[in-house]
């Protein structure tokens, strides 16, 4: 599993384009017929896709982690962006359509990743943080992750957030995700900007048409960086950072969280002239 360890903010002020990418962007998910994951140090969280085409994939274990099996320290939380599927955790089976949301609690042994239909596979999201306490596995369909919506049209930032895994929703040990839609015209996502130097957070764009982009914004907030992100990207944002992102069109990103705490709303707001 590839290791990404961690850099300062004063490290990060000064990278070039090409380090800031080797460092925090994750470009090798959501590939056919393959499970991968990258292992970030802030908060030992895990990034990773499935994407069952042809057969069914078994979340293998890896030697990094030092463990009799994946989830016997960790818990995962799985979110599909494809085709229909079905994911069995040990002896349960979810059905799970396209923006719906299970989780694998520590202690789960087998996680069976599963496409109803190879010419339309499903594509499967993954986010695995350390975990203290096993919690049951569980389904949240995308209509019961009580969507919000945020933003204007005005500000070029109308979008909806459906939240998954979370204090109110799916319980968990550390884990906290959940995902955003923006309306079409609007391009901006997390403007205002915040950071939560509490929790690291990882984003995965999604459902960026083909040709368009995401300028995806990180950094100490009056020390900003960007990356230039294409579909089915993900990117490690250090609790000092802010993450924030303008679309050359409108798309959609899976938000996650681990670290100190699991309140959605514990976030640090900057204020928008202040960013530099
Ligand atoms: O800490 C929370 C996260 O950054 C996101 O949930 C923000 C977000 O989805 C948005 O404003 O569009
Ligand atoms: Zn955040």
């Amino acid at each position: 599993m590839e290791q990404r360890y961690h850099n300062s903010a004063k490290e990060v002020s000064t990278m070039t384009t090409a380090e800031l990418r080797g460092n925090f962007l994750v470009d090798s998910l959501m590939k056919a017929d393959e499970i991968s994951f990258v292992y970030s140090h802030y908060d030992r969280v895990i990034v990773g896709s499935a994407v069952p085409a042809n057969g069914p994939i078994s979340l293998p274990n890896y030697p990094e982690l030092r463990a009799e099996y994946f989830l016997e320290r960790r818990e995962l939380g799985i979110i599909n962006i494809g085709g229909p599927g079905e994911v069995v955790i040990d002896a349960q089976t979810f059905a799970i359509n396209k923006l719906d949301c299970v989780f694998a609690g520590k202690g789960s042994k087998e996680v069976t990743f599963k496409s109803l239909d190879a010419t339309n596979p499903a594509k499967y999201y993954l986010l695995s943080a350390p975990a203290h306490k096993e919690y049951p596995a569980s389904l949240m369909k995308k209509e019961d992750a009580t969507p919000v919506s945020i933003g204007s049209a005005e500000t070029s930032n109308a979008r909806t957030i459906y939240k998954y895994i979370h204090l109110d929703g799916i319980r968990s040990s550390q884990l906290v995700m959940g995902l955003t839609v923006l309306s079409t015209g609007s391009v901006w996502n997390t403007m205002p900007s915040h950071t939560h130097d509490r929790r690291m957070e990882m984003y995965f764009y999604f459902d960026v048409t083909p040709g368009q982009v995401v300028l995806h914004l990180m950094g100490e907030p009056q020390q900003t960086k960007h990356l230039v992100m294409k579909n089915n990207e993900a990117v490690i944002s250090p609790p000092w950072s802010i993450h924030s992102g303008c679309g050359t069109a409108n798309y959609s990103f899976i938000w996650g969280m681990a670290g100190e705490n699991q309140v959605y709303s514990d976030m640090d707001p900057v204020a928008i002239d202040e960013l530099k």
